[in-house]
Formats: structure tokens, sequence, C-alpha cells
């Protein structure tokens, strides 16, 4: 067996036709999606992620503000750009770029964030609603994934999903929102005994643990579904998955490369949320 690959790039592509038809509708109703995005400091990756979400923007239509900050900003300065752009009626969503210098309390910022424009999904009261199912946004990376099995008809329910990962940002709201689609979810981790005898059993496995090429044939259940969020950067300047793609390919049924996979689709799901937001604040169905 060799494994369909799930194309986050060819999505995006379509998910973001679908936004940029969307927001000319709202335009025509006066009305122009906006996303600020703040990015303190100078880290490398950062920078590119910061300049696609701009890039993104104009080419969908939405009105945008990139926020760049010297490394030595304070918290208290880095609050007070927040608050501002949470009274700023031009903005719908407010995105503060991670990681952020050590100095500062990533928690404090993200709920310093107003709910109603957290386009991350990150605040508290968004984890909230996302874990008793109300209404919210939900966190772009896993709403990606969550968009990449649903497009292409890849069954949930019923099935076993085993995720690799807990971090607050990717392996919890996964384990979550595959559950809300009627999955069983076995969640494991770096101190996890015996990981093999349980992802043997995954119909769908999800890997976020930062470890390249941590996942090779042994893990597989043959026929899964792999979706790898790892990005890893070798010395040799190439960047990888936590999944051996190369082993893994003719165990699985469906599988997302890296790059191209899962990745792409952060930066789309969050110009759907930036949009979810304008229309939300402005009650538009
Ligand atoms: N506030 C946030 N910070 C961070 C998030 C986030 O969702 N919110 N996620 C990541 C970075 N990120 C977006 O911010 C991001 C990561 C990766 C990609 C992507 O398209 N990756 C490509 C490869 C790109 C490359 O060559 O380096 C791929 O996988 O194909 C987009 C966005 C951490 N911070």
């Amino acid at each position: 067996m060799t494994a369909s690959v799930l194309d986050g790039k060819a999505l995006s592509r379509t998910i973001r036709e679908e936004v940029k038809q969307e927001t000319a509708r709202l335009q025509e109703l006066g009305i122009q999606p906006g996303l600020a995005v703040v990015l303190v400091g100078e880290d490398p990756a950062s920078q590119v992620y910061v300049n696609s979400k701009h890039k993104a923007c104009l080419e969908l239509g939405f009105y945008s503000e990139v926020h760049r900050l010297p490394n030595d900003t304070t918290q208290e300065q880095l609050l007070g750009l927040v608050d501002q752009l949470n009274q700023q009626g031009t903005i719908h969503g407010i995105l503060v770029q991670l990681p952020l210098p050590k100095h500062i309390d990533e928690k404090a910022v993200i709920d310093a964030i107003s709910v109603e424009k957290d386009v991350d999904g990150f605040h508290p009261i968004s984890v909230g609603n996302m874990v008793i199912g109300d209404e919210s946004l939900l966190p772009c990376t896993p709403a990606g994934m969550m968009e990449m099995l649903k497009r292409n008809r890849i069954p949930i329910e019923g099935k076993h999903a085993v995720v690799i990962g807990r971090s607050n940002i990717v392996g919890k709201p996964i384990s979550l929102l595959l559950q809300r689609e009627n999955a069983t979810v076995t969640m494991c981790h770096s101190r996890t005994n015996n990981m093999r005898e349980l992802t043997r059993m995954a119909d769908i496995l999800v890997v976020a643990i930062g470890k390249a090429h941590f996942v090779d044939r042994s893990f597989i259940k043959p026929g899964a579904v792999v979706i790898d969020v790892g990005m890893n950067r070798l010395e040799n300047g190439k960047l990888v998955g936590d999944v051996n793609f190369d082993d893994v390919v003719e165990e699985c049924s469906w599988i997302t490369p890296v790059p191209g996979g899962v990745g792409p689709m952060t930066i789309t799901m969050l110009m759907v949320n930036t949009l979810k937001a304008a229309k939300r604040v402005h009650q538009i169905q």
C-alpha cells in the first residue's frame, strides 16, 4: 500500500479562495476584516511567519497591521499595545506571535487579548468554550488538521485516534476536536510507557512531539491515517517532520508531508478565524 498525500498547500488555496469571495461580499456591506499581528524581537522563523500572515491578509482583501517591537520591549508596553488593539474598531483579530522573549509572561499577554478578537484560540475562555463544545474560535493548527480530515472525507467517528504530544497549542486541542467528532482518543507523551503498543492501535495517528523522525513504521497500524505536525530544522538546513515519511508512507493510507502538510493550513485557518470574528462582531451570517 502507498499512502495518499494530504496536500496542505492545495487545500489552503481552495479555502483561501472561499475566504476571498466571502470577504468581497462583506466589503459590499462596508465591512473589511482586519488582523493585527504583533511580533516582539527578531526570531528569523517568526519574522517569516509574520510576513506570510501580512501577505495572506493583502491577498484576501483584509486590512492588516503588523507591529514589530524590539526585543527589549517590556511586558507593560506589550500589554499597552494589546489594550489599544482591543479597542480599535478596524481590528477584528489580534495575534501575538509566539514564542515571546523570555522576560515576557506569555500567559499574561494571551489573557489580555479580548476573547472576541482571539483569532489564535489560545485565550482561557476560548479554550473553555472548545472543551464544552460551545461556539469559539479554534486554535489554527488543530483546526487546519480537522479541515484536512473532513474535506478529504476521512472517517473520524468511532475511530481510535492516538495523539503524541500534549502541548496547549496542538496536542490538547486536537485531542478534544477529534473527540468532539466521536473518535476514541488516547494521548501519549514523552513519559508514556510502551508507546508503540498504543500507536499500533491507532486508526488516526497525530504526531506533535517535536523530535525529528521520531515515528517510523514500527509505530504504525497498517492503513492508518498519519498527521505530522512536527517542524524540525536539521543541521543541513532541511525541514523535516516528527514522522519518517519515507519509512512510513507504504504502511499508511493517508499522510501529511513536511513541508507542505499541516504547516500551510495554520495561516489559512488564521484567515478563516479573522473572517469569522469580523462577521460575528457585525452580526452577519
Ligand atoms: N501566535 C502564534 N504563534 C505561533 C503559531 C500560532 O499558531 N500562533 N504557530 C507557529 C508558527 N506558525 C504560525 O504562526 C506557522 C508555522 C509553520 C507554517 C508553515 O507554513 N510551515 C511550512 C514550512 C515553512 C518553512 O519552510 O519554514 C510547512 O510546514 O510547509 C506556518 C505558520 C508557532 N508560533
